[in-house]
């Protein structure tokens, strides 16, 4: 096996570009993030705030018509398309084309959901983050795996790992099953944990950065908010999510000495990329 890859500040900035002073919001790439169903609007409205907060120049969510109120009024930076549906995803359409597109925070799994993101990855060619419900959707349904676009970025927990890709023995089973998973599909995977590890192919990368803090509700759907932001950016998908595992990191060691990690909330994460960002140099 190939030696595993630290994901370090020499790591990142060998990949980073940092901003173009002529720059303006149509260059920084416009974002989707698609999720969001009645009781966890929450999920999207923290990925598209951190979407937002990585750097693309606008953000459009895609949600059920009971979170239009709650995101528009909990960030008006971030723009709002909705379902025809009140409580959960039915149909997705967008009338513009976005650079990238997350999707699945708090998306749940209604039966009209799993046919809508059925509907949408037969068609999209738009480079894409897959996280939480719509890889569980995706789990149930693998032969959907062949309709996405080369390194689709997949984020999964452990819990979602094992849905994707089966149950492990050991820890060498299951970075083997993961190698063969992300070969075999053409995915970039992001093993989310203590510490995260991506997979491209057999290539691995560790995550040097973050801590326990991180341990909270939400912090997984900033994470992807952050790596949809960077790929709308125009950064290789294996290049968003390894700055995004490492900034997304950074932000907890950097909020740490404040919150401690029992009152770190994925808030923080968001509130924190500014600092990380600007510890680049
Ligand atoms: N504010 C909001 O709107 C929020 C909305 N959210 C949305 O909720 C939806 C469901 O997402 P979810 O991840 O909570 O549910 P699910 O996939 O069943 O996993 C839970 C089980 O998996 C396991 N497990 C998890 N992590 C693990 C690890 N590192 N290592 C090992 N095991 C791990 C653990 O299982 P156990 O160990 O208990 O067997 C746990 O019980 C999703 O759409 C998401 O976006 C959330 O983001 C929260 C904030
Ligand atoms: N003990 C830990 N040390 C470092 N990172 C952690 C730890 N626990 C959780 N994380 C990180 O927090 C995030 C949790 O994601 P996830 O489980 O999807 O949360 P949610 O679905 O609530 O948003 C992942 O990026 C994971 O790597
Ligand atoms: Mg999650």
């Amino acid at each position: 096996m190939k030696p595993v890859i630290p994901i370090d500040k020499s790591e990142i900035l060998k990949r980073y570009k940092p901003i173009y002073a002529k720059t303006h919001k149509g260059i920084q790439g416009h974002a989707l993030i698609i999720g969001g169903s009645y009781g966890k609007i929450g999920a999207v409205t923290l990925s598209s705030r951190a979407c937002l907060k990585t750097g693309c120049g606008l953000v459009t969510v895609f949600i059920p018509r009971c979170g239009y109120k709650i995101v528009q009024s909990a960030y008006p930076e971030v723009m709002v398309l909705t379902d025809i549906s009140v409580k959960y995803i039915t149909r997705i359409v967008f009338d513009f084309v976005p650079q990238a597109i997350g999707i699945g925070p708090g998306i749940g799994q209604d039966i009209e959901t799993h046919t809508a993101l059925h509907r949408f990855v037969k068609t999209n060619e738009i480079p894409l983050v897959i996280d939480a419900d719509a890889l569980n959707i995706l789990s149930q349904n693998k032969q959907w795996m062949s309709f996405l676009p080369e390194k689709t970025i997949l984020t999964p927990h452990q819990k979602e790992l094992e849905r994707l890709i089966g149950k492990w023995d050991s820890d060498a089973e299951k970075i083997e099953k993961t190698i063969a998973f992300s070969k075999q599909n053409n995915l970039v995977i992001v093993m989310k944990g203590a510490p995260t590890k991506i997979f491209d192919g057999d290539t691995i990368y560790e995550n040097t950065t973050g801590n326990a803090a991180l341990a909270t509700a939400g912090t997984g759907d900033v994470l992807t908010g952050m790596i949809t932001s960077l790929l709308a950016q125009s950064y290789e998908p294996i290049d968003a999510a390894i700055i995004g595992v490492y900034l997304h990191g950074l932000t907890a060691d950097i909020a740490l000495p404040e919150t401690g990690y029992q009152a770190f909330l994925a808030s923080d994460s968001i509130d924190h990329i500014g600092k990380a960002y600007l510890s680049l140099g």
